[in-house]
């Protein structure tokens, strides 16, 4: 099975009976692949090849530029990560990628940031107030398509229009860059291991390079071939127990580049709030299907899939 083709434009639009049909082939998308292609997306072009720009720039700088906003040194997961500092893949390499990654600001002083200080707090910024102009301006933008994109997944699971986007209020979303640089050896091939997102959904951008594969239900790895200006969407963990495993998080991987070539992406990754109780939403469960997780918070299981995937975080 290949990766299905949704149109923003038509999941937005006015006329009722179009929504409603896109409607459809979106909610079969969750169900069948857990992954698609998102076309006309409301972010504007001159964006993402400034986001793109960007990072380029970033990652171009010198390593003691990038170490002074090393992740290591941020509780709440913020900033730079050098390559080896991530392994998805728990029986593979550590991850062929440097990365960047920033969320919503909250000062250290802040209840939210006293409450749960490994998820709410201040970004480590770039020095550059362009990158950090466009990086903001980013998240804003990838941020309204998601809570649009959830208002259809609800509609489509006959919920309220805000049943998952009203526990977003100050949810911990994270707008990653990535860097995938040459592999320096034949035999590490890993770009990003093996694994499946943890929030709700995945919004990446990614540049003409490929590499990104996805694993369908045959178990085939297929490539999710770049599709200029489309973002590629995927169905996170947390979104799969909100449905009873009707929506389906999907294992994909990342094949590293080969000689000289570098790749970049830009995952969004949608997160709730910490409070956002996340129990089987009522269309999903039936006498036959009765929930199969216990209700958690979003950022409970948020904070356990870092923790098993840094490996600074292992001894806090
Ligand atoms: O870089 C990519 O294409 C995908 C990255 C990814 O899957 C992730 O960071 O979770
Ligand atoms: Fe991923």
């Amino acid at each position: 099975m290949s990766i299905p083709l949704i149109d923003f434009a038509k999941l937005t639009h006015e006329t009722d009976a179009i929504r409603h049909q896109e409607n459809q082939v979106l909610d079969k998308a969750c169900r069948e692949i857990g992954f698609f292609y998102l076309i006309n997306t409301s972010i504007p072009n001159s964006l993402m090849n400034a986001l793109m720009r960007e990072a380029k720039r970033f990652f171009a700088q010198s390593q003691e530029a990038k170490n002074a906003i090393d992740i290591r040194n941020s509780v709440n997961h913020r900033g730079y990560g050098n390559i080896g500092e991530e392994q998805l893949d728990e029986n593979g390499h550590a991850d062929w990628k440097e990365t960047f990654d920033m969320a919503m600001d909250f000062p250290a002083d802040h209840p939210l940031a006293s409450k749960y200080p490994k998820m709410y707090g201040p970004n480590q910024n770039p020095t550059d107030p362009t990158t950090v102009e466009v990086l903001q301006d980013y998240y804003v933008e990838v941020f309204s398509v998601a809570q649009k994109l959830m208002t259809a997944m609800a509609q489509a699971l006959s919920l309220e229009d805000d049943f998952f986007t009203s526990g977003f209020t100050d949810h911990v979303s994270v707008l990653r860059m990535i860097h995938y640089p040459p592999r320096p050896t034949s035999n590490h091939d890993n770009g990003a291991g093996a694994h499946t997102d943890y929030g709700c959904v995945t919004l990446l951008l990614q540049d003409q390079i490929g590499g990104l594969q996805v694993k369908n239900r045959q178990n085939e790895w297929v490539d999710a071939t770049p599709i200029e200006n489309a973002l590629v969407v995927n169905i996170g963990d947390l979104m799969q127990h909100w449905t009873n495993d009707e929506y389906v998080s999907t294992a994909h991987r990342v094949r590293a580049s080969t000689t000289d070539v570098h790749r970049y992406s830009f995952p969004f990754f949608v997160e709730p709030d910490y409070e956002t109780k996340v129990e089987c939403v009522p269309s999903c469960a039936t006498a036959e299907k009765p929930a199969k997780y216990e209700p958690i918070l979003g950022g409970e299981w948020i904070q356990y899939r870092l923790d098993a995937t840094y490996s600074y975080r292992d001894s806090e």
